[in-house]
């Protein structure tokens, strides 16, 4: 039985339910990679919790025949709060509709009635928020103070608990409508708009919040507020109907016959609704982009404390693995991305659902195998593996590949490659090339040292096709 290709939507999760008696290794990794794909973009319609109604009810005694109104407001329904979390990785354990609880009624002896509990969905750290349709979010500050890694590992944050509500307008500075968004998400985005009727390509607001730090809060719906019960609307209308210029005191409001207004009031608001598209883009100063099997993996166990998986077979690297490398004084985030394969962009491999995460890496280094096309090894040589790199990038988005780069010559110790990073140095202009051997951790103290100082001084070293001589 042969597999030749399994196309896979990106945004819709994958699941195969086939059992094949004898699975060859390469299908086992096809179908692993199936299964496993993360989730990193997902349409949510959230709705806030109603308010709830208020109640209308009357005190009487032998004093007061007439009663006097004891009814009680209606609780206020419950938010839908997007919370940010390093614990979770994708939006694969999301509900597409959300709606968070009622409040509850009003009852006599003017009681209110309960707060709708809120509902709270976790999200990951790095989630974009792209409005389609419903309010701006506002935002929850209740997120560490420290200047976090975000991808520091769960629990070990302290997090101030002091839950304080901004205006997100003011907050979050508004962003250019396609800012940091690639031509593909934008496609994409409009894609799924237009496929909703009710909404035009013209009415998504593009990243009108980040949630970038653990135990940020972002409320997408906020809950109805409770209806008034008789005691609130008949001292309101009696205010109103006092202030009104020509209504005389005989006309006063009379509890016993409430009119229309008095029974609008009384029933809770609806929760608002709002269409968002969520999408992650991860953060890290540092990314490895490289070939399967380049070494990407084993170089961030040599160069942080992380433990990806290694393995010597492709795409053993199914999500971003992230580290963080220490200096005395300094730390910068590493993120391993998994291997990338000429056609990337045209979602060959694991497709672009990973390019996008270079999108927000500041720096980038280029990891190549110096012995691919060594020893009767059928890859490509690293100056080919380069340029293919560089033109998925561009392919993906323009302009992706422009940022400080280095190239890291991995695998030193095998036979030949020595020759190979001699010409490799040749072929390539204008980045540094740091040979290295990631298993055994040669040159790794050199390679952190270039890292340090491009992400320090941004320096202009951009690796370019033309940079790269493939003759
Ligand atoms: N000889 C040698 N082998 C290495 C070196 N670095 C990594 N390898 C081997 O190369 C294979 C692939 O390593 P990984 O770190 O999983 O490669 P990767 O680039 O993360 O692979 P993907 O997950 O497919 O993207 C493993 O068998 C490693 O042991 C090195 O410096 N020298």
């Amino acid at each position: 039985m042969g597999i030749k290709a399994v196309e896979i939507i990106p945004g819709i999760e994958h699941k195969l339910f086939v059992k094949i008696p004898e699975v060859s290794n390469d299908i086992r990794v096809l179908l692993k990679l199936v299964e496993t794909r993360m989730r990193d973009r997902f349409k949510l319609n959230a709705r806030g919790g109603d308010g709830g109604s208020g109640c209308s009810s009357f005190r009487r005694s032998r004093h007061d025949r007439r009663g006097s109104p004891d009814g009680g407001n209606g609780g206020r329904g419950g938010d839908v709060i997007l919370e940010c979390s390093s614990a979770v990785w994708d939006f694969s354990s999301l509900q597409p509709h959300i709606i968070a609880a009622k409040g509850g009624h009003g009852a006599s002896k003017n009681m209110i009635g309960t707060r709708g509990e809120d509902k709270i969905v976790q999200v990951p750290v790095g989630t974009v928020i792209h409005l389609i349709k419903g309010e701006l979010p506002s935002i929850v500050e209740n997120c560490s103070t420290r200047d976090l890694d975000p991808w520091d590992i769960p629990g070990t944050l302290d997090t101030d608990q002091s839950d304080k509500f901004v205006n997100l307008a003011e907050e979050v500075a508004p962003m250019d409508c396609t800012s940091g968004l690639s031509s593909h998400a934008e496609r994409t985005l409009s894609r799924q708009a237009t496929q909703d009727e009710s909404t035009s390509v013209e009415d998504i607001q593009y990243n009108v919040a980040e949630l970038t730090k653990q135990g940020q809060r972002i409320i997408v719906a906020h809950g109805g507020e409770g209806g008034m019960g008789n005691v609130s609307s008949v001292n309101n209308s009696k205010k109103a109907r006092l202030n009104k210029p020509g209504i005389s005191r005989g006309n006063a409001f009379d509890p016993e016959t409430p009119n229309e207004d008095q029974s609008a009031l009384s029933s809770g608001v609806p929760g608002s609704e709002a269409l968002v598209v969520l999408e992650l883009k991860s953060i890290a100063d540092v990314g490895f982009v490289g070939m399967p099997n380049a070494g990407k993996s084993t170089l961030l166990g040599a160069i942080s404390r992380a433990k990806p998986a290694v393995g010597h077979y492709a795409f053993t690297t199914l999500r971003p693995n992230l580290g963080k490398v220490n200096f005395e004084d300094f730390s910068i985030t590493v993120a391993d991305i998994p291997g990338l394969i000429k056609g990337a962009h045209e979602n060959r491999g694991l497709g672009h659902a990973f390019l996008r995460h270079i999108e927000r890496t500041k720096v980038l280094a280029y990891v190549v195998d110096l012995a691919a096309a060594l020893n009767g090894n059928k890859g490509l040589p690293p100056w080919e593996q380069l340029k293919d790199l560089v033109l998925e990038l561009e392919h993906h988005q323009k302009g992706l590949s422009d940022r400080p780069a280095l190239v890291v010559a991995n695998k030193i110790d095998e036979a030949g490659a020595e020759d190979v990073y001699e010409e490799l140095k040749g072929r390539v202009q204008g980045v540094p090339v740091y040979p290295v051997c990631a298993v055994l951790e040669e040159g790794v103290p050199e390679l952190k040292v270039g890292l340090r100082m491009l992400v320090d001084s941004r320096e202009s070293q951009r690796l370019t096709s033309e940079n790269i001589d493939c003759s």
